[in-house]
């Protein structure tokens, strides 16, 4: 991609309008992008009659947007794809009228990437995640060489259709899966910039991927098992204890695939706890009775362990009691 297709108005893709993708979308139009939002069912009525309305840290933004089916918004310069992980091969295929050959694809889920060993540079490159990538369908659907890694750090809810609420700062931080910089790195960021969303580019990207991994790990699937809130998670004695163990397991495996994982744990512990009261988005999800992303943040950090042979006997056991848990409950 050149920097002249940068030139605004961009034409800046997001597939999913959940509470990320309206954030994005609502900050990129109001920035003058020219947005078109891959939506279905009330979502897209919503969106074609009322645009999106976002209240973050900067007040309210109303922002109209091109919202429809994938065939008539067409190919984008970014395309955001913004589903939890278990539904982005799907997203992926209806978003691919939005995939011309320049387009740069940025995944926003949580959890290990289905890119993840693309240029990783190490024993198993180009091996494929099975957790979050089984038949190879995404990997099909989406040239590798066309997506940049993301790593989002927003925190949004939807109040209704096309209406998001967002109460921290917004960062994103964006990777080449290769390492180093780019044209298309530099440019996305600076178009995120210019949204009022922190764009950071990062030389190696899987280093602070693991820290996400290590926050959304020690506490999502916990969070699901106990019904506790972060407060309580990285706070309770008997908690911290789980938590401190999954840590040191999480550490050994990010070492072994590379990562150079910068976390100080006590601080790390009392960073979770100064969140207070939050429920994360993996408890929301299972008090909403929803699929869990359990095999992104979950199972895909146990393959990456299997592969050199590294047990981990406490986040094992509580990744299988947060899917029990998530069970449909059995008929009495
Ligand atoms: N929310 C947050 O604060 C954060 C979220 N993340 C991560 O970002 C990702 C997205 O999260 P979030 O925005 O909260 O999720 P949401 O569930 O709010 O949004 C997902 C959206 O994707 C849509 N979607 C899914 N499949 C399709 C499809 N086949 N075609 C069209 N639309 C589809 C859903 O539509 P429908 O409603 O019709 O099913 C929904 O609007 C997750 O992996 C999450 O972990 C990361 C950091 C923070
Ligand atoms: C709040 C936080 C950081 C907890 O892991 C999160 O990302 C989530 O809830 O999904």
């Amino acid at each position: 991609m050149t920097l002249a297709s940068f030139l605004p108005p961009l034409r800046v893709g997001i597939a999913g309008a959940g509470a990320i993708g309206c954030t994005l979308a609502a900050r990129f139009a109001a920035a003058g992008q020219r947005v078109s939002v891959l939506a279905r069912g009330a979502t897209l009525g919503a969106l074609r009659e009322h645009g999106i309305t976002l209240d973050d840290l900067g007040g309210r933004v109303e922002a109209r947007v091109h919202a429809g089916g994938a065939d008539e918004l067409g190919p984008q310069d970014l395309l955001f794809l913004c589903s939890k992980s278990q539904d982005l091969a799907a997203l992926a295929a209806a978003a691919r009228p939005m995939l011309g050959p320049d387009t740069v694809v940025i995944p926003t889920p949580n959890g290990v990437p289905w890119w993840y060993f693309h240029r990783e540079g190490g024993r198993h490159d180009g091996r494929r995640v099975e957790a979050v990538d089984p038949d190879g369908r995404l990997a099909a659907l989406i040239p590798l060489d066309q997506v940049l890694g993301a790593i989002v750090f927003i925190t949004a809810e939807m109040l209704g259709p096309g209406r998001v609420r967002s109460t921290t700062p917004h960062l994103v931080m964006l990777g080449e899966p290769g390492g180093g910089g780019s044209e298309r790195l530099r440019a996305a960021c600076a178009a995120l910039d210019a949204a009022g969303i922190e764009g950071r580019p990062l030389d190696r990207i899987r280093d602070k991927l693991w820290t996400k991994i290590t926050a959304n790990l020690t506490s999502n699937p916990l969070s699901v098992v106990t019904g506790a809130t972060l407060d309580r998670i990285y706070g309770e004695p008997a908690l911290v204890e789980i938590v401190r163990a999954m840590m040191r397991e999480i550490a050994v495996v990010a070492a072994s695939h590379g990562a150079r994982l910068e976390i100080d744990p006590i601080e790390f512990i009392e960073l979770g706890r100064a969140m207070g009261a939050v429920r994360t988005s993996m408890l929301q999800d299972h008090e909403r009775g929803r699929p869990l992303e359990l095999a992104a943040i979950g199972e895909a950090v146990l393959e990456l362990a299997a592969l050199y042979a590294i047990p981990m006997p406490t986040t094992s056991a509580v990744i299988a009691l947060a899917r029990h848990a998530a069970r449909p409950a059995l008929a009495a």
